[in-house]
């Protein structure tokens, strides 16, 4: 059996939307599958992630379904890897979308959202990587409800730092608890970013992604160039800067046609990485 697809990566969060909100943005996983094969083998010039059945994509296709034979698999991607892009979350819905292909589950994509929610831990980015566009999401440990929602027209500009870091490693320094009225805040400002979105209120959705009490001031230490990028972002009259996942990419919603521009003008600036402009993926997992 022969079939092509492909996952987009994408950006979670949005400030305050931590674990519950993601937007699928235009960079991709594409995932070949060849045909039978002795063993799983997985071609891809990612540098250090597994050939064989320890690649993430074919271990999330085993969990699926542990008897699937092995095929012979080829990546290729243009998701930085551990950057706060969704890398991870994108491998997952592909092994997922493999076991289901080969297997002729004909999973819906309501399910396929519960399962790779359930592997991931959160839905901020599986979601937007199977139905694509910003996904408001809520997860109480069992089942997933999701809104799938179209953004205004922005563009996104990400400043992708040439470090990697680990998501697990950026969610080891946020708190077991949060005081409750600082999580009455964070939930107030979450709300109504979430309302601004779909009233296509940028200037208040830009004010409130910039009023996180959930994570952001956790993570500063691991990110310290947040502070400086959105100072320097709103001078260019960007609407909001964020953490984009666990970082280190720092996103910002910028008005359409202007994010080249910024994206060129901060990259005079912030050198130690690179700059990236990107759209809103509308569509999600799909096959070519
Ligand atoms: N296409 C892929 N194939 C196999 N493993 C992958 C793939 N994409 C990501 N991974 C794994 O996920 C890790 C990054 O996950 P994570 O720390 O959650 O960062 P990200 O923000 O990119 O999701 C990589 O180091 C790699 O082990
Ligand atoms: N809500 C999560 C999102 C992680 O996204 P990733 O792209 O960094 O894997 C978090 O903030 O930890």
């Amino acid at each position: 059996m022969q079939f092509e697809f492909r996952v987009p990566a994408t950006s979670a969060n949005l400030g305050p939307g931590f674990d519950s909100i993601g937007v699928a943005v235009n960079l991709y996983l594409t995932v070949k599958v060849l045909g039978e094969s002795n063993s799983w083998v997985v071609e891809h010039n990612m540098g250090k992630v597994y050939h064989d059945e320890r690649n993430l994509i074919i271990s999330t296709a085993l969990k699926v379904v542990p008897t699937l034979k092995p095929h012979k698999v080829v990546v290729s991607s243009d998701i930085p890897l551990a950057r706060g892009l969704g890398s991870s979350s994108s491998a997952i819905v592909a092994g997922i979308e493999i076991a289901d292909k080969i297997a002729n589950l004909k999973l819906t994509k309501q399910q396929k959202l519960e399962i790779a929610t359930k592997f991931e831990g959160h839905p901020d980015n599986v979601a937007p990587a199977i139905f694509g566009n910003l996904v408001v999401s809520s997860y109480d440990g069992n089942s997933v409800t999701s809104i799938v929602a179209k953004l205004p027209r922005v563009e996104f500009v990400a400043y992708v730092p040439n470090k990697s870091l680990l998501t697990k490693e950026s969610r080891g320094v946020l708190p077991e608890l949060l005081p409750f009225k600082t999580a009455i805040e964070g939930s107030a400002v979450a709300n109504t970013l979430v309302a601004a979105l779909m009233m296509g209120d940028l200037d208040k959705a830009g004010k409130m992604i910039e009023s996180d009490r959930f994570h952001e001031h956790y993570r500063e230490k691991l990110v310290p160039y947040l502070k400086d990028i959105r100072e320097a972002a709103h001078l260019l009259g960007v609407y909001g800067t964020y953490l984009s996942g666990a970082g280190p990419t720092v996103m910002m919603i910028v008005q359409e046609k202007f994010a080249a521009r910024v994206a060129k003008q901060l990259s005079t600036r912030f050198t130690d990485g690179k700059f990236l402009v990107m759209k809103v993926d509308e569509v999600g997992c799909r096959e070519e």
